[in-house]
């Protein structure tokens, strides 16, 4: 198994020289909920500023909009970074939508079970939405008293579901009715089962998804990490170098992986979800190149 632990400034100044473009998830790396973790500011910063690297977002993060999330950094006191360089998995499933399904933006419709960051992002592509956070889907569910319900909508082509902070009874059995239709599209933002906020792990998309598959005896297309579809969009938008890239996160089967199958180099951090255990964990087959106990290390080992 050949990985590195980057604990001295020696190899910190050697780990930062091999790369020009550094792909950073966000949840459990760069913040933990709307905390940013420590040192994170001052190691963007150098990177951005004195290395002239290139800094590229990606989250598996579908409850916001890309815009949201370029008002989370600069709230946060990240002022440097571009709509463009911000991936996420509610823009990854607009795109899917949108290019891979190619629906018709005029008549076709999306039943959504998450929040306004796929609302957002489906509204930025043009494509008319159902369900999200509307209100009469918190109803205590009824199948006579549901508007949804008695409101089957057939020009419903795709579900998508992603992360639901307000996921309840009602929105997965009006999810159900439209995924019982085999010509209705099942798609999902991402797969991650968990996700960090401070000293807990709170459940993540993978727990809506998995609950939608079990209903409807179906599997979704999932667009977040790994799904390389998000990396095409990254490597063609910035003209970047793979190899020179290097993809850091805290999830070894979406960050890491994601990172091994495009070709990159790969750090995992260990300030999320994932821990030194489950790297060297017998049932783990995704092994990054390096790993370290948080991504402001490298700022404090460097000014040490
Ligand atoms: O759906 C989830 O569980 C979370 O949104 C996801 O895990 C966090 O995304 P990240 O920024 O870590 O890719
Ligand atoms: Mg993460």
């Amino acid at each position: 198994m050949d990985i590195s632990k980057i604990t001295s400034k020696e190899q910190a100044v050697g780990f930062l020289n091999q790369f020009d473009n550094f792909l950073f998830d966000c949840d459990g790396v760069i913040w933990s909920g709307n905390t940013l973790l420590p040192k994170t500011i001052e190691i963007l910063t150098y990177l951005k500023m004195e290395l002239h690297k290139n800094l590229i977002f990606v989250s598996n993060n579908s409850t916001k909009s890309r815009e949201e999330y370029l008002k989370k950094f600069r709230k946060l006191g990240i002022n440097f970074i571009n709509k463009n360089e911000i991936f996420n998995s509610s823009f990854a499933s607009a795109i899917y939508i949108e290019k891979i399904l190619n629906v018709n933006k005029e008549t076709d419709k999306v039943f959504v079970i998450g929040m306004r960051g796929i609302e957002g992002e489906l509204r930025e592509a043009g494509i008319k939405y159902i369900g999200g956070e509307d209100i009469r889907l918190d109803d205590k569910f009824s199948v006579e008293e549901s508007e949804y319900f008695q409101n089957l909508d057939p020009s419903v082509k795709v579900v998508l579901a992603g992360l639901d902070l307000n996921i309840n009874y009602h929105r997965l059995a009006i999810g159900l009715q439209y995924l019982l239709r085999p010509e209705v599209f099942f798609v999902s933002t991402n797969i991650d089962s968990t996700f960090p906020n401070g000293k807990f792990k709170l459940p993540g998309a993978g727990t809506m998804i998995k609950a939608l598959e079990t209903c409807s005896n179906r599997k979704s297309i999932s667009c977040g990490k790994p799904n390389l579809n998000m990396m095409k969009s990254i490597i063609k938008e910035h003209n970047i170098d793979i190899s020179r890239s290097v993809m850091v996160g805290d999830r070894l089967n979406t960050d890491i992986k994601f990172g091994k199958l495009g070709g990159l180099s790969t750090l995992l951090v260990l300030s999320g979800i994932c821990s030194e255990e489950d790297v060297f964990s017998k049932d783990n087959d995704v092994v990054p190149n390096y790993y370290i106990n948080k991504l402001g290390d490298l700022y404090e080992l460097i000014h040490e």
